[in-house]
């Protein structure tokens, strides 16, 4: 599925060290993965980082799903600059509530770990303060779960200074509640000027001091930053609005070049896209703004959420979702349903929608991958054949109540019927709006 990035050799040691964590406290945007030396120099192949995958799926998860979810988490390790060496699955009712995983496989994992000289463990859940902690102590290299593995990478993507400012939040409020024992160092790292604690407090309720003082400094700057784009919206007059949605590497960015003429970063890695952008676009003298956003994501942190706010206003304020899916993906369908579900997270599912299938250069009903079919699910059946392309638009165009359009942004396929699609929708969305207007004039 991923590029996998050729192998290199392994960091030697294992530290502890939390970069993006203890970076946050310093006040810069921090890094999992330390990327720049001291001195401003990259590591070289020597310094590549190796990663050890961990998941716990319930009993009940077939064992070809439970391996897909396992590819998405090793390419966000990979978008994160890690190569991965080893997945450990352990199938439990539920996770340990103390270290995750049962007391074999965490010495299964030990084991591993040390022999290899592995660089991080990655969870693919979120873990518990106590989890984390407990875990970090038993195998002693860095313990890394889903949500700071997200923030991590939208750490390295963010451009703008609302997305900086997001991500800084979502740091410091992934940090807050894991500050423990552990982290004490961070007050030696701080240096003596912040020190200035009255007595009998501890060190760490001074670093829960700092850090929820930065929280509610981003808190004002996110408003300060709120407050300047919805001007800036309110200056954009009332052309239509149309934003692009999907989950992470569908396509959105592609199909927003294609449709702008602009040069949005687009690449095969997740969450390529961070911050939003804006383009102005007439498709047959018909004007509208359409907006690129971040992707979706399974098991995206609320918090995450929460503090994209003002990237997800995009998405709020728009007249019409067009909803890309990679139909090449095994999983579309549940990647549809994790989109709508954001959307409904987000208070943003009551738009109207335009499903765009894309990727169809890439879509094979030979494949006899996992097809996922939640209706009838059936665990003994892990490999169903999949349907042709003309079958899945028939099935799609029937059962969907939204139009729906199947594209290949990358071979040029069907664009210009997506074109016409799009016209007409923003058409009648600019004639509701400007009952008695022409829409040229509505500019
Ligand atoms: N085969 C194929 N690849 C495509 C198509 N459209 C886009 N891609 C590729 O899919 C990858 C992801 O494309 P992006 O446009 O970055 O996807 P995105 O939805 O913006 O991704 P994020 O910003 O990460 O959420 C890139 O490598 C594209 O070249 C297509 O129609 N067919
Ligand atoms: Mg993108």
């Amino acid at each position: 599925m991923a590029n996998k990035p050729a192998s290199k050799g392994r960091k030697p040691g294992n530290s502890t060290r939390h970069v993006g964590a203890t970076d946050g406290v310093k006040g810069r945007a921090g890094r999992i993965l330390a990327k720049a030396n001291d001195n401003g120099t990259y590591d070289t192949a020597n310094e590549q980082e190796t990663a050890v995958l961990v998941a716990v799926p319930d009993k009940r998860q077939p064992e070809a799903q439970t391996n897909e979810y396992l590819d998405e988490l090793e390419f966000l390790a990979e978008t994160a600059g890690a190569e991965v060496t080893k997945r450990f699955v352990q199938r439990l009712d539920r996770p340990d509530i103390r270290t995750f995983v049962g007391e074999g496989k965490l010495a299964e994992i030990k084991a591993y770990v040390q022999h290899t000289k592995s660089s991080m463990v990655i969870f693919d859940d979120d873990l518990s303060p106590s989890q984390l902690r407990n875990l970090e102590a038993e195998l002693q290299v860095k313990i890394v779960d889903r949500s700071l593995l997200i923030i991590d990478i939208f750490a390295r993507r963010a451009k703008s200074a609302t997305a900086r400012a997001q991500v800084e939040l979502a740091q410091y409020q992934y940090l807050l509640p894991r500050l423990t024992g552990l982290w004490s160092h961070l007050d030696k790292q701080r240096g003596g000027g912040v020190s200035q604690r009255g007595p009998g407090e501890t060190e760490i309720e001074t670093d829960r001091r700092v850090v929820r003082d930065r929280i509610a400094f981003l808190k004002e700057k996110l408003k300060d930053l709120d407050k300047q784009s919805f001007t800036q919206r309110k200056a954009r007059g009332g052309m239509v609005r149309v934003a692009l949605v999907g989950y992470t590497n569908v396509g959105k960015s592609t199909i927003m070049n294609l449709l702008s003429r602009s040069d949005v970063f687009a690449e095969n890695k997740l969450f390529a896209t961070v911050d939003s952008t804006v383009r102005k676009v007439v498709l047959d003298t018909v004007p509208f703004l359409l907006s690129d956003t971040v992707g979706f994501i399974r098991k995206l942190p609320t918090r995450l959420i929460e503090s994209f706010k003002s990237t997800l206003d995009e998405i709020r304020e728009a007249d019409l979702l067009v909803h890309v899916v990679d139909i090449s993906h095994p999983s579309f369908e549940e990647q549809i349903e994790v989109v709508n579900n954001t959307l409904k997270e987000i208070d943003a599912a009551d738009k109207p929608m335009l499903l765009v299938f894309n990727k169809i250069d890439q879509y094979s009903h030979e494949s006899t991958e996992y097809h996922a079919d939640f209706e009838g699910m059936n665990p003994d059946e892990d490999a169903v054949p999949r349907l042709t392309l003309e079958q899945m638009q028939a099935t799609y165009m029937a059962k969907m109540h939204d139009p729906v359009i199947f594209i290949s942004a990358q071979e040029r396929q069907n664009i210009d019927e997506l074109r016409a699609l799009l016209v007409r929708h923003v058409a009648t969305l600019q004639a509701q709006r400007y009952p008695t207007q022409a829409y040229d004039e509505a500019e």
